[in-house]
């Protein structure tokens, strides 16, 4: 296994998957070490570390998939389990699953006895790229968000590009917007590569390289500023509003994935950068081009435009009741904390409806 990259977790990429993980639980485990997945990663991951000798059916636990259950019942499963299990302060989680058990795990670690160790092994290409680094942590409460969290580092990220190969075209894609979102808050070259990918055929060879300068633009963000005070909302782009379609859609029971809702709210988002800070509008079309042809449109109705202004007033960039955008000059020029009012959002809204 290489390192891929060193800050507060260290990212592991991994060579042989067994042996990486048994050298990692060696390294960085210092008790009793518990498995959590999700009903996905279950039927698709564990095949592939099964008959390790560190798991058994008493240190493995097993949660519905799907980001309805990224709530506080799903969470408190967990705490129970580590709590009727033996776990104590030395004791490590491993996620071996998505986004969502990376978030939740990671929370539900950071929280269990005020604190213990968990590894992230992430199983689809958006936690390869995203969510399994950089140290947010949480769940979904009240219909919103990520509302309960803690910034709190894996001790390691183990990456096996590999995993990739039985994620179904829709889940790859919504990996892929994450990786859209490094690209244009980083630079035009990157911008042109990840434009360029084609992602409905995507080539695992050809991904890994990507995965890994995805994972290094990342990094080069948590590393300035680990807990979002400042360059780290650059992260956040496309998320305010995206944040806010994907609430609304899991609200009316037509759930989208992360990936899409952060993938529809760019379009939005850089119409506000264009109208506040002149991003060139030949350059939305280009990036519409391809989130339209990828994604499809995000129905919804003017009649919504009020509920989603409600969703961003949960935007956690927001400041003395202002709704808070990172917004785009140019591709990886980036303006943090802009505030547009509700009337040019809801313009943003139109534009996005419109093309
Ligand atoms: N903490 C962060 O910085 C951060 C960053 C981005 C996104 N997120 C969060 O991550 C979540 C989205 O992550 P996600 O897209 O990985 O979703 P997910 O974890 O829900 O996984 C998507 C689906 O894929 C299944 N799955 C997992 N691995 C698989 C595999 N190898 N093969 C086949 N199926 C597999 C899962 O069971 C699930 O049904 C959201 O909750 C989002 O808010 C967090
Ligand atoms: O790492 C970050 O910082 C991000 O904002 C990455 C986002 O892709 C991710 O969806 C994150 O969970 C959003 O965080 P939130 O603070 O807006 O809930
Ligand atoms: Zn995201």
């Amino acid at each position: 296994m290489q390192v891929i990259e060193e800050s507060e977790s260290r990212v592991y990429g991994a060579d042989n998957l067994k042996n990486d993980l048994s050298e990692l639980i060696a390294k960085y485990n210092k008790g009793k070490v518990f498995l959590l997945m999700d009903t996905g990663s279950y039927q698709h991951c564990y095949p592939k570390i099964k008959g390790m000798p560190e798991f058994n059916d008493d240190n493995v636990i097993v949660i519905e998939q799907g980001d309805q259950n990224k709530n506080i019942e799903a969470i408190s499963k967990v705490w129970e389990f580590l709590s009727t299990h033996g776990a104590d302060r030395k004791s490590t989680l491993i996620n071996l699953a998505g986004g969502m058990p990376c978030d939740l795990g990671g929370f539900a670690a950071a929280t269990f006895k005020r604190g213990i160790n968990f590894i992230n092994i992430p199983t689809t290409l958006l936690s390869q790229v995203d969510a399994s680094v950089g140290g947010k942590t949480g769940i979904n409460f009240h219909g919103f968000k990520n509302e309960i969290g803690v910034f709190k580092h894996a001790s390691a990220v183990l990456v096996d590009v590999d995993f990739v190969e039985s994620q179904d075209e829709e889940n790859i894609c919504s990996g892929y917007a994450e990786m859209i979102k490094h690209a244009l808050i980083y630079d035009q070259e990157e911008w042109e590569v990840i434009r360029d990918f084609d992602v409905k055929n995507a080539d695992i060879s050809e991904l890994k390289e990507l995965v890994v300068k995805s994972i290094h633009i990342k990094e080069h963000f948590v590393k300035a500023d680990p807990t979002e005070q400042n360059v780290r909302k650059s992260l956040n782009f496309g998320h305010t509003v995206g944040h806010a379609f994907e609430s609304f859609a899991m609200k009316k029971g037509r759930p989208v994935l992360h990936g899409y809702a952060v993938a529809y709210g760019m379009i939005p988002e850089l119409y506000l950068g264009n109208k506040v800070c002149g991003f060139p509008m030949d350059k939305i079309h280009e990036v519409i081009g391809l989130i339209n042809s990828v994604y499809g449109k995000f129905e919804f109705e003017e009649a919504d435009y009020d509920e989603f202004f409600y969703l961003m007033t949960h935007d956690k960039k927001n400041e003395a009741n202002q709704i808070n955008f990172t917004l785009l000059e140019d591709i990886g020029k980036i303006k943090i904390n802009q505030t547009c009012s509700k009337e040019l959002i809801f313009e943003a809204l139109n534009f996005y409806k419109s093309v």
